[in-house]
């Protein structure tokens, strides 16, 4: 299935959660349109386009993700809330934890989270090599890093279990095929709802 256009994209989000849910991301899809005024958190054009290009694109991990995943979903390099925000918005269950860098943008996601009434997800504002290091369930990072480095980040949040979910665009299979052959044998590419050429990294780190 391959998502065309904005109602396509909020029907998507819609089949996939409740109406709380739904409420909330249109409360968050207003906080980022407002802040990006401020800071750059997004493309401007991309706003257009907001449920397929950030929205549905975040929402689709819960597809590859255990139905009920025992621990903590940490998402590195949260930028502006995606996937980790969306994530936390549709599974208020969950415990989510946003791995931000810059300061103005984990204060920003901070605020987010009290507005948007989410208690199991929090911010980790700090480098994610050097923050302390907490076991994932799911391990996800959208535009964060090349794969090599991603991975190499990660490694300090996995263990065997971990899902490992990297939204990674058009570079996908070439990202995983330059990999060494045992990181490649781990790995394997999704293809992407969201847009018909992209494709999501995912698998298990096993050693
Ligand atoms: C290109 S943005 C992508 C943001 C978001 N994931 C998205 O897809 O819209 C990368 C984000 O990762 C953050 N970042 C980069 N290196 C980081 C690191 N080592 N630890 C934590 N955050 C980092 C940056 O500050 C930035 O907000």
């Amino acid at each position: 299935m391959i998502l065309v256009g904005e109602r396509d994209s909020m029907d998507y989000v819609a089949a996939r959660c409740d109406e709380r849910a739904m409420a909330r991301i249109g409360r968050f899809i207003d906080l980022l349109v407002e802040e990006n005024e401020r800071q750059n958190l997004v493309a401007a054009a991309t706003l257009d386009h907001v449920w397929q290009r950030h929205i549905a694109d975040s929402a689709q991990l819960l597809e590859f993700a255990p139905q009920v995943p025992r621990g903590t979903w940490v998402d590195l390099g949260s930028g502006a809330g995606f996937p980790g925000l969306v994530i936390a918005m549709m599974r208020p269950d969950l415990h989510v934890k946003l791995v931000e860098s810059r300061r103005l943008r984990s204060a920003w996601l901070s605020s987010c989270i009290d507005a948007l009434g989410l208690d199991k997800c929090e911010v980790s504002h700090g480098r994610a090599e050097v923050l302390p290091a907490e076991e994932a369930a799911v391990l996800s990072a959208r535009a964060f890093a090349p794969l090599p480095k991603a991975i190499a980040i990660g490694r300090r949040f996995s263990t065997a279990d971990t899902v490992w979910l990297l939204p990674k665009g058009r570079s996908a299979a070439q990202e995983v095929n330059e990999l060494p052959k045992r990181l490649r044998s781990m790995f394997h590419v999704e293809q992407s709802v969201s847009d018909p050429e992209a494709g999501i990294v995912t698998g298990r780190l096993t050693e």
